[in-house]
């Protein structure tokens, strides 16, 4: 007997590799890839999974949520968010230190953060640190607990309450950026000119124009260049490694590809919503659809469709952004900035990008789990189907359609700005660590067996993690 044997059998779906898109036959056992291959071997009592008419990707490595857990779970919880997730092929996230109470900047408030994930969470996930006026100190200690980095905000991320996250002052940016590049971990910027932005804001307000291009004109693509390239400057004097969340803008795009040929250590992630909306879908829309950075123009959208059909975007992430359906109401500078999409990125990104762009798949992968596994030292674990790797998988019908109903959101609260949208491909199964966490028509599974991953990383030429 050469028999295999494995805990379950995925079968003769069409599997999305680094470089290339195969019918094979996925063995797995103990929650790895244990085999890969045409026409398996395996014994008669094997489970098997029947994928013929199915395409299988890595499962999405969501790298940018807010899911607001200690405190705001009423906002959106590990429980509700992670089953969007699930629903949405996605099989790890890395969560953001707001807007959660107390924020995740020092240790005591990550411990907070775990207890609250800990047995709610259906996938896998890892955490963000925060860096913020006064906690440079408290670095050193979330490093060694096993953040995945620090994110700043270059830009007042809203919020109320005592323990709020604050935007960093310049030279609490230069400080945290030494302090990040010797503990060597990424420092991620939400690139938005304070300055630029809060005027502009303030005199909108004063002079009463509050519809939505009146907001998008306070937040202009200037002001998200403007701090990148300031962001810039102080990684090449500090050798900090730069990850731009949500890069907006074609421009934001080149000036962070020029700064690669210079040779500095960065990446650069977009937004589905940046893809598939507009600033004229905001305005008919509404505040549902209202984000930082904002929605562009069709003609910017282009522009950044060229670059990532150009393959200069690293990595594509949701900024999932929840609140209460009464916080997205009434008027544009009042509603809260944040657009809940985290159940629709790998659907968007493969209807717009692969069927309608023709964008090939390994490409779509490498954004979507590839590249944020290696940014945040989670590969070769995750982000890619070899054998070895945890059995995290996306099984995509490509050629079943839908129109999104807000009952279809698994979110804590159903809105979307992709509620009546119709997608021409929708997420069939999706398994983490070899379980189905999800399966259509019967919703995201009771167990909540995610587990928190900690980088592989070398913190002062040791071993981490
Ligand atoms: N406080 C937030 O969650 N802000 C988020 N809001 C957005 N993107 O509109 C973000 O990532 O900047
Ligand atoms: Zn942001
Ligand atoms: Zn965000």
């Amino acid at each position: 007997m050469d028999d295999k044997q494995f805990d379950l059998v995925i079968r003769k779906g069409t599997v999305v590799l680094i470089d290339a898109v195969r019918q094979v036959d996925i063995g797995i056992l103990d929650g790895k890839i244990a085999a890969l291959g045409e026409n398996l071997n395996y014994s008669g009592q094997t489970p098997v999974y029947e994928a013929e008419h199915l395409h299988i990707l890595p499962g999405m490595i969501d790298a940018h949520v807010h899911f607001n857990e200690p405190s705001l779970g009423h906002w959106e919880g590990f429980a509700t968010g992670s089953a969007a997730l699930a629903a949405g092929g996605c099989t790890t996230f890395i969560d953001m230190p707001l807007n959660g109470v107390p924020p995740t900047v020092r240790l005591s408030a990550l411990e907070q953060k775990l207890a609250a994930a800990k047995g709610h969470s259906v996938v896998d996930y890892a955490l963000w640190g925060g860096l913020v006026p006064g906690n440079i100190g408290n670095l050193q200690e979330l490093a060694e607990a096993g953040v995945i980095g620090f994110k700043a905000f270059m830009s007042c991320p809203g919020g109320e309450g005592e323990d709020i996250f604050a935007e960093v002052d310049d030279v609490t940016l230069y400080r945290g950026m030494k302090e990040i590049a010797r503990l060597g971990l990424v420092l991620a910027l939400h690139a938005e000119s304070e300055e630029i932005v809060s005027r502009r804001s303030a005199k909108a307000q004063a002079e009463g124009r509050r519809g939505a291009l009146d907001f998008v004109a306070t937040r202009p693509i200037a002001a998200e260049l403007e701090a990148v390239n300031r962001a810039l400057c102080y990684a090449e004097q500090t050798g900090c490694r730069l990850h731009f969340v949500h890069i907006s803008s074609a421009e934001g795009v080149q000036a962070i590809t020029e700064a690669k040929a210079k040779g500095l250590d960065v990446t650069v992630e977009t937004c589905p919503h940046y893809l598939a909306l507009t600033s004229a879908d905001l305005e008919q829309l509404g505040p549902v659809a209202k984000c930082a950075p904002p929605l562009r123009t069709a003609e910017d959208q282009d522009r950044l469709w060229a670059e990532l059909i150009a393959g200069r975007l690293d990595i594509l992430a949701s900024d999932h952004s929840p609140c209460p359906t009464s916080m997205k109401q009434g008027d544009f500078f009042e509603a809260w900035g944040g657009i809940s999409g985290a159940q629709s990125s790998m659907e968007l990104m493969l209807d717009e990008g692969h069927l309608r762009k023709n964008v090939p798949l390994p490409d779509l992968s490498r954004m979507l789990s590839l590249e944020p596994a290696k940014r945040f030292g989670l590969y070769p674990r995750k982000g890619v189907i070899a054998v070895g790797a945890d059995a995290d998988f996306a099984l995509v019908d490509m050629s079943r359609g839908y129109t999104l109903q807000a009952n279809d959101l698994l979110y804590r609260h159903k809105h979307s700005p992709y509620v009546g949208r119709t997608f021409e491909c929708r997420v069939q199964a999706t398994f983490c660590r070899g379980s189905k966490v999800y399966e259509l028509g019967e919703g995201a599974a009771e167990k909540a067996e995610g587990a928190w991953i900690r980088p592989i990383m070398i913190v002062g030429g040791e071993v981490g993690g």
